[in-house]
Order: C-alpha cells, then sequence, then structure tokens
C-alpha cells in the first residue's frame, strides 16, 4: 500500500514530515493516523532530529481536516469516539513531541487541520492561505482536542472566536489571532527554523519539557478527551449528518 506521508530528514537537523494526499488536500484517513503514529514515535528516538517541519504535499492544502469520505458511515456517538480519540491520541503526542515541532502552512488547513497545526509549537503560513475551525459548520466541535491544545497557545477570547465563528481566515488574519506565528513564503520558515537548530537538542528538550510540565501538571490530556466527548455526541446528530452529505453531494 503507497504510504500518505512522506518523511524527509536534512542534514540541519530538522525531519520534514509531508502529509502527501494531494488528491483528497491531505485529509486525514486512518492510514495516515496509523503513519503519523509511527513517524512520531521513531522521530523522538532518533537523536539525529532536532526538529519536526510539518506541511502538505501540493501547493493547494496543509490539511483539510478529517476525511469525510471515509469517516461518512461513522453514524453513532460510541463509532465517532473510536475515531476521534485515536486521532486525539496522536494529536496529544504530536503536542508533547519532546523536541519543536513547526507547522509551515503551505496551503488550506481546515477543521481538523487547524488542530494538527494546532498541537505545532509554531506555526507559519504561506500568504493568503485559508484557515478555519469549521467544525461548527459541520455541527460539531473540534474532534481531535485542537480547542483545548489552541486555548493554551492563544488568548481565551481569540479562541473562542475563532471556534465558535469557525469562519475561514486569510493567512494575516489568522495572524492577528495570535494563530500563525509568521507570513513566509515557500522556504520561508527555514530562517526561522534555523534559529533554532543552531542551539543543542538538549537545550530545545530542555524548554519543551517545561511546556510539557505544565500542561501535565494541569490537566491538558483530561481536558482533551472531555472535548472529544463533546464532539462524539454532535457527531452523531442529524445537523452533523446532513452536513457531511451535502459536502460529499458537492463534489459528485
Ligand atoms: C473528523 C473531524 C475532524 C475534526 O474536526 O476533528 C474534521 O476535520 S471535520 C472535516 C473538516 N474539513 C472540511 O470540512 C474540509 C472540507 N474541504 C473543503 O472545505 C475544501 O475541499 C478545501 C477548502 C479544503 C479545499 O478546497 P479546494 O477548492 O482547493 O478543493 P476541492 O474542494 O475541490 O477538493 C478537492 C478534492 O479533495 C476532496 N476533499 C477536500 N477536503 C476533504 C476532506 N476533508 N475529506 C475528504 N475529501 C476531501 C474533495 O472532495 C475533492 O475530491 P474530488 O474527488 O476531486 O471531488
Amino acid at each position: 500500500m503507497n504510504r500518505v506521508i512522506k518523511v524527509e530528514k536534512d542534514l540541519r537537523g530538522f525531519m520534514k514530515v509531508i502529509f502527501n494526499r494531494p488528491e483528497k488536500r491531505n485529509a486525514v484517513n486512518y492510514q495516515l493516523m496509523d503513519e503519523l503514529e509511527s513517524i512520531l514515535a521513531e522521530a523522538a528516538r532518533d537523536d539525529e532530529v532536532k526538529m519536526l517541519v510539518l506541511t502538505g504535499a501540493g501547493t493547494k492544502a496543509f490539511c483539510s481536516g478529517g476525511d469525510l469520505s471515509e469517516f461518512q458511515d461513522l453514524y453513532t456517538e460510541e463509532e465517532a469516539f473510536t475515531m476521534l480519540s485515536r486521532m486525539g491520541e496522536i494529536l496529544y503526542t504530536l503536542a508533547v513531541f519532546p523536541k519543536p515541532t513547526l507547522a509551515y502552512i503551505n496551503g488550506s488547513a481546515i477543521g481538523g487541520g487547524c488542530e494538527i497545526a494546532t498541537a505545532c509549537d509554531f506555526r507559519l503560513a504561506k500568504s493568503g492561505v485559508k484557515l478555519g475551525f469549521v467544525q461548527g459548520t459541520l455541527g460539531i466541535t473540534t474532534g481531535w482536542g485542537g480547542a483545548s491544545i489552541l486555548l493554551e497557545k492563544i488568548p481565551g477570547q481569540k479562541a473562542l472566536k475563532l471556534l465558535m465563528d469557525a469562519s475561514i481566515h486569510k493567512a494575516e488574519e489568522a495572524q492577528g489571532f495570535g494563530f500563525v506565528d509568521e507570513i513566509v513564503g515557500e522556504e520561508g520558515w527555514e530562517g526561522f527554523a534555523e534559529k533554532l537548530l543552531r542551539h543543542e537538542t538538549g537545550v530545545l528538550a530542555a524548554y519543551k519539557k517545561v511546556l510539557v510540565n505544565k500542561w501535565q501538571a494541569s490537566g491538558l490530556k483530561g481536558r482533551m478527551e472531555a472535548e472529544i466527548h463533546e464532539c462524539a455526541k454532535l457527531w452523531a446528530s442529524d445537523a452533523h449528518h446532513a452536513a457531511v452529505r451535502r459536502f460529499l453531494s458537492m463534489k459528485k
């Protein structure tokens, strides 16, 4: 089976993790979850990797969130929770990854795609790309724990606005919310990365540990699990199933 994530190790110390389903705007399916989980485990153990850079294949999308065609068959709260909690575990692993992580948002980051970007330590975006926690338009909420992480990273008022209005913003606007750290060109993220990569892994890892310790003390994982349960309840609603049907019928 073809892999859906490409991995590129660079001698400068970063590992690029490239979601490689451009024909589906790099949507997350079960295979991508499995591959991302094992990549994170291997990269954490690899002393040659000082930083992860997550990005999308192609020029159109970083990640368009959950694969609506693959997940449309999930109907009940229990069925939804099984998938949502699986990706929620992986999102937490990404958030607490023991070395710096950077999302280079090369294209649209929609729904769970924004949750994945949120779980990274830094978010650099190409000018004009579209970002949006659109889950509300589908009758659900963030399903992988991304709202709990977002509330750790930007002011609560800004986070609630992004989540509750569920609209799509350009990268420049998202920067105003504090969600995007820098607007960069094609490889502009490398300059940002190189400022960190010049330091020892031990320094970078020690600072990340300070942040992870804070999240462990404040029960971030438990808050993500509660968030996922809320999404699973909404997943079973008629409003959600109708919204997914509308999306999939538009594409026929
Ligand atoms: C599972 C829950 C999860 C969470 O919140 O935790 C979620 O993420 S819910 C899902 C949220 N995501 C969406 O609603 C995004 C839906 N997609 C779009 O809005 C657009 O496709 C966009 C903005 C990402 C890109 O628009 P663009 O015009 O560039 O492309 P197309 O819309 O023409 O799409 C091309 C092609 O990709 C397929 N596609 C795109 N997104 C998804 C997706 N999330 N799941 C499955 N398939 C997706 C789309 O159907 C087209 O396929 P084609 O066969 O060519 O018709």
